[in-house]
């Protein structure tokens, strides 16, 4: 199984692409310190109540040292949410490592999954970016896609090792765990700064399994 890469149809016109490619850990670790103060930014006042000062304040840089590694706000946008779903595709393969079976595997993932979305500030930013979806059409990935094509697979590979209930449809399980996931982070998000997060998602995790469990 695998996370499928992020596609967009192209980019928005000129200046939205990403910075200069960089070859020094220290300006690699300079973005990831822009990403970083935007993707918090991002995440606590939204698109439009986020400016390229206010991330270059945050960082302790001037807007001119942000602009080399990002051009525009857009191309600032576009490297956090691209962040935010590259993420998957590394805890999948840790979670893979452990050799658990195919159900397991499903399980600890989105357990994994749910503490990153409490914890990890890049992935809270993406999460409101998807939301507003503040760019034209195609141009930031389409949201959702990517997790229910891999939990498809996952279920999928559960159905063959007969670990999923008979008469599940992986596909209709693999819709009902994204929007459930989806619903649970996002009310999470909005009540309680997703600091109940974990516990709600085992709330519906242990329901949804209980269904999807052979
Ligand atoms: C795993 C549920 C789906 C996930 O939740 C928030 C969000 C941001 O758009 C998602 C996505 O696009 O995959």
């Amino acid at each position: 199984a695998s996370f499928p890469a992020p596609e967009h149809k192209g980019s928005a016109g000129p200046g939205v692409g990403r910075g200069p490619e960089l070859q020094q850990e220290r300006a690699v670790q300079t973005r990831l310190q822009i990403l970083d103060a935007a993707a918090e930014l991002f995440d606590r006042n939204g698109y439009a109540g986020t400016s390229v000062k206010n991330v270059a304040d945050h960082v302790g840089m001037t807007k001119g040292a942000v602009y080399f590694h990002y051009p525009t706000k857009e191309a600032l946008t576009i490297a956090v949410v691209e962040a935010h779903y590259n993420r998957w595709p590394v805890l999948l393969e840790a979670v893979q490592a452990k050799g658990l079976g195919p159900m397991d595997t499903l399980v600890e993932l989105l357990d994994q999954t749910a503490t990153t979305f409490r914890d990890d500030v890049v992935v809270q930013g993406g999460a409101r970016l998807q939301m507003e979806q503040p760019l034209p059409e195609g141009v930031l990935p389409e949201p959702y896609v990517g997790w229910i094509s891999l939990l498809e697979q996952l279920l999928t590979e559960a159905e063959e090792a007969g670990e999923l209930r008979a008469g599940v449809s992986p596909s209709a399980a693999a819709h009902t765990l994204v929007s459930t996931f989806f619903g649970t982070q996002h009310i999470a998000a909005r009540l309680n700064h997703r600091s109940d997060l974990t516990k709600r998602w085992v709330e519906a995790r242990d329901l949804l399994f209980y269904a999807l469990r052979a």
